[in-house]
């Protein structure tokens, strides 16, 4: 069969990624307590494909891609994975991009009741041959917020909403954060961390924490800023915060990338 992929493109075009995306296979990550947790993984492989060939062999990324379906993928594997698809795709560059719904277990503030809470997570990556890894995390957090200056001028009440902040933060080389641990950071800069399972008594709490802790879109970046420049192995972070306000149909929308200078 003649290999059409493989003939010569006379454009001189070389394309910087090429390959498969909206695959959707079972993957495992890693917990913190040391399980590991089935997801459903969208995943986008693509490599720089050199300006003399006219296509890339598509049918060998999902060849790779299904020997690490229903492995644990963290990192190290990431690596491991573009390693693969550097040699098996001949390329000078791999990039992977993994999109998942990881679930976190949240205790209800006063009944203790237990709930699981589903974050939209990323593990994107980009390996160059005889280069270390990128290797790029990112989780989404919804949040409560409850605005300042409503709380300041009205005589009672304040507008309230849900909120998400988002972070994508570069791991220094070696160097291992858990998506828990993220999670825990993001949560406590909210006015208040929502939760799927609420009584009564719950609702009263987290109703009276968020109105004695109020914030606008620019405080939680701000404090999402301060906690993110305190965490260890992190060298850059990209910060969003978006406030679906209750008194408009519009956001109020914050965001905040920043480089992180060591000693
Ligand atoms: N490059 C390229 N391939 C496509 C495109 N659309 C479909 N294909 C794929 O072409 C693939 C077959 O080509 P290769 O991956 O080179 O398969 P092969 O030559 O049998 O496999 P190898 O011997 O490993 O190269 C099929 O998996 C199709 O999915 C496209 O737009 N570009």
């Amino acid at each position: 069969m003649k290999d059409v992929q493989n003939t010569v493109d006379q454009r001189g075009i070389a394309i910087q990624k090429v390959g498969v995306s909206e695959v959707h296979l079972p993957f495992l990550i890693k917990t913190k307590a040391g399980a590991l947790q089935s997801v459903l993984a969208k995943i986008r492989l693509s490599v720089k494909l050199h300006q003399d060939y006219r296509g890339t062999h598509m049918s060998r990324f999902i060849e790779i891609l299904s020997e690490w379906s229903q492995k644990p993928v963290s990192s190290r594997e990431m690596e491991a994975i573009l390693h693969d698809t550097l040699g098996r795709l001949g390329a000078d560059k791999a990039y992977l991009e993994i999109r998942f719904k990881y679930f976190i277990e949240k205790v209800a503030p006063v009944s203790r009741l237990k709930s699981v809470l589903d974050y939209d997570c990323l593990f994107s990556a980009s390996l160059e041959k005889e280069q270390p890894i990128d290797f790029y995390m990112g989780v989404a957090v919804p949040f409560t917020s409850l605005c300042p200056c409503s709380k300041e001028i009205s005589a009672y009440g304040a507008h309230n909403q849900r909120g998400l902040m988002s972070v994508k933060l570069k791991q220094e080389s070696g160097k291992f954060i858990w998506i828990e641990d993220l999670v825990a950071l993001m949560e406590a800069q909210g006015s208040c961390p929502v939760y799927p399972l609420l009584k009564r008594e719950d609702e009263k709490f987290v109703t009276e924490r968020a109105y004695d802790n109020p914030k606008f879109v620019e405080d939680v970046l701000r404090d999402l800023v301060l906690a993110l420049r305190g965490l260890q192995g992190i060298a850059w972070f990209e910060v969003e915060c978006e406030n679906y306000e209750s008194i408009h149909n519009h956001s109020a929308y914050a965001s905040h990338t920043e480089t992180i200078k060591r000693g």
